[in-house]
């Protein structure tokens, strides 16, 4: 695999919440495809978007439509289930990253765990991998979810950042912060790459980005939401001009990752 050196924080925009507001009124606006052209445009690094085994947002027909378009990387997140690996395989985006599912939950509740389900999601990256898909892991920030990350051979792992964000204290917000920290130099010191993210906002996300070996963060919700008053290209303007200013702040060598696609 090409090797090359990259400094800084890349910035996955996440588009579901363009398709909840599509799903809420059964209309063709706004267009998630529209909204991930723009974001290209204001300079994220890749688009993320996660298809729910409900539905309730993103559309298979909006999966297929965008791998043929995107210019940067698509980052489809969907649950490690048989329909799912089917479509990934056939419509093969460039990164999967595999997330739990809960048919009630308001959004994705926490990590998988890679631990007690080693054995599905072992044969599950392999098949994706065979594909030529890269896949992700999304877990919670636990030395023992990242070592079977690791040890079931997946490349790259996308830390939950979902407890840090609903932190209710200074304490418990640096409490969860440490973790992320101590989580991000393990999965840098096996080897993985190690991306971030879930309820990241324009302030929560500076600490985040500051931590070293960080690869990329995956935000969507406080983006969208920024769109109503600024424009989607604004807010996600803003959102790469907050990530880079956190990492000029703390300088750090570059760190050794995959090339990119175009
Ligand atoms: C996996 C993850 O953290 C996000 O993609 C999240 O799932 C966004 O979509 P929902 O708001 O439907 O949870
Ligand atoms: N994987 C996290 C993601 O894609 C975006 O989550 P959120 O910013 O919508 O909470």
């Amino acid at each position: 695999m090409h090797h090359e050196t990259v400094t800084g924080v890349l910035l996955g925009v996440n588009i579901d919440h363009v398709a909840t507001i599509r799903r809420a009124r059964g209309t063709r606006y706004p267009e998630p495809i529209q909204a991930a052209l723009v974001a290209e445009q204001a300079g994220a690094d890749s688009i993320t978007l996660h298809l729910r085994e409900d539905r309730r947002h993103i559309q298979e027909r909006d999966v297929e439509l965008l791998c043929g378009i995107l210019q940067t990387r698509m980052n489809l997140e969907m649950a490690a289930t048989r329909e799912m690996g089917a479509i990934a395989c056939r419509v093969t985006p460039a990164d999967c990253c595999l997330v739990p599912e809960r048919r009630e939950e308001l959004t994705t509740e926490g990590g998988l765990d890679v631990v007690a389900q080693r054995d599905h999601l072992r044969d599950f990256c392999a098949q994706l991998a065979e594909a030529g898909v890269r896949v992700s892991l999304f877990i919670d920030a636990e030395p023992a979810q990242i070592e079977a990350a690791q040890a079931i051979g997946a490349p790259v792992i996308e830390i939950h950042t979902g407890h840090y964000a609903d932190a209710v204290s200074p304490v418990a917000r640096a409490v969860e912060l440490e973790r992320i920290r101590r989580a991000v130099d393990l999965g840098r010191s096996l080897g993985l790459q190690v991306n971030a993210g879930h309820g990241l906002d324009y302030h929560n996300v500076k600490a985040i980005a500051a931590i070293p070996g960080v690869r990329e963060l995956n935000i969507g919700h406080s983006i969208v939401a920024r769109a109503i008053f600024s424009g989607l290209d604004g807010a996600v303007r803003d959102m790469k001009a907050v990530i880079d200013a956190a990492c000029a702040a703390d300088p750090r060598p570059g760190v050794t990752s995959p090339a990119r696609g175009a």
